[in-house]
């Protein structure tokens, strides 16, 4: 069925590639398949909850223009962004591990000169503003009622044979390609781990004023090209299993003495 469908959903599951989210999609109940101008959507059910899932394609371009419209038409409570990331070797995360973004950073933004780069923040251009506060390309995550609550759920440490970790993932245009770039990286961001839609996602969401959370399998050492060393795999289903545990405990609803409370916008602020 393709067209101009228009609907809301309690969950946007997205990833940059198929795999990233057909695992899940295939776990849904009711499931319908809709085209669009940003490529298929999947709704279905889990439990109660509505989901519906697309791909954005890989990279900050893909993922800003297939989140602005899909928030158009779907409206969602949430948005959650799955996939996979490579590790900075001197951060806490290991091939395997599940990093669950409390701050996504834009990473190519700013002024590149000879004797280095600065900041959106040392030349004073915000990228976003958030309740008026101006925002230089650093996106908090861990202030909506759903971060607390999943932390909750999967607190830090062992899951089974891998580890869940909150912390900071940074976003780039072009992957580290050594590991040279990827210490220079994360000595500058001050970040765990590197993709290449986080911080895009996130952006859009906040002026869309709807709350985001990140989840990323550790598919590699951030800087090292040789597939050898890669676990994409195992990565998308680790990251994959930490998602069902926050959806069989119900997620998005949030659950209050009244009952299910009205979403608060972005940042965990009232509407
Ligand atoms: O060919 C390479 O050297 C290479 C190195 C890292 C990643 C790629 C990709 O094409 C994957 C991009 C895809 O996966 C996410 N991802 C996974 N690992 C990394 C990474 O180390 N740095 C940045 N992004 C990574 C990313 O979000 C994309 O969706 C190729």
């Amino acid at each position: 069925m393709t067209g101009n469908h228009r609907g809301r959903c309690d969950l946007l599951l997205l990833g940059a590639v198929e795999s990233e989210i057909f695992p899940m999609v295939s776990r849904l109940a009711r499931v319908r398949r809709r085209s669009g101008p940003f490529g298929d959507t999947w709704e279905g059910f889990w439990g109660d909850l509505q989901v519906t899932a697309a791909v954005t394609g890989i990279g900050k371009v893909n993922a800003a223009g297939a989140t602005a419209c899909l928030l158009e038409r779907w409206a969602p409570s949430l948005v959650c962004v799955v996939g996979s990331a490579g590790a900075y070797s001197g951060g806490p995360l290991r091939v395997g591990d599940v990093l669950v973004a409390s701050e996504v950073v834009a990473g190519d933004e700013g002024v590149w000169e000879s004797r280095g780069f600065r900041s959106m923040r040392a030349i004073g251009i915000p990228l976003a503003h958030d309740a008026g506060k101006p925002l230089f390309g650093r996106y908090p995550l861990d202030r909506s009622p759903w971060y607390r609550r999943i932390r909750e759920i999967t607190p830090v440490g062992a899951f089974g044979t891998f580890h869940i970790r909150y912390g900071p993932l940074l976003t780039v245009g072009m992957v580290s390609g050594d590991e040279r770039i990827a210490l220079e990286r994360f000595s500058r961001y001050d970040a765990w781990a590197e993709d290449m839609e986080g911080s895009a996602v996130a952006q859009v969401c906040l002026r869309y004023g709807v709350p985001v959370l990140q989840c990323r399998g550790i598919s590699n050492p951030a800087g090292v090209r040789d597939k050898a060393w890669w676990r994409l795999e195992e990565a998308l289903d680790h990251c994959h299993r930490v998602l069902q545990r926050w959806l069989d405990a119900g997620l998005p609803a949030e659950e209050t003495e009244n009952g299910t409370e009205a979403p608060p916008s972005w940042n965990g602020r009232s509407p």
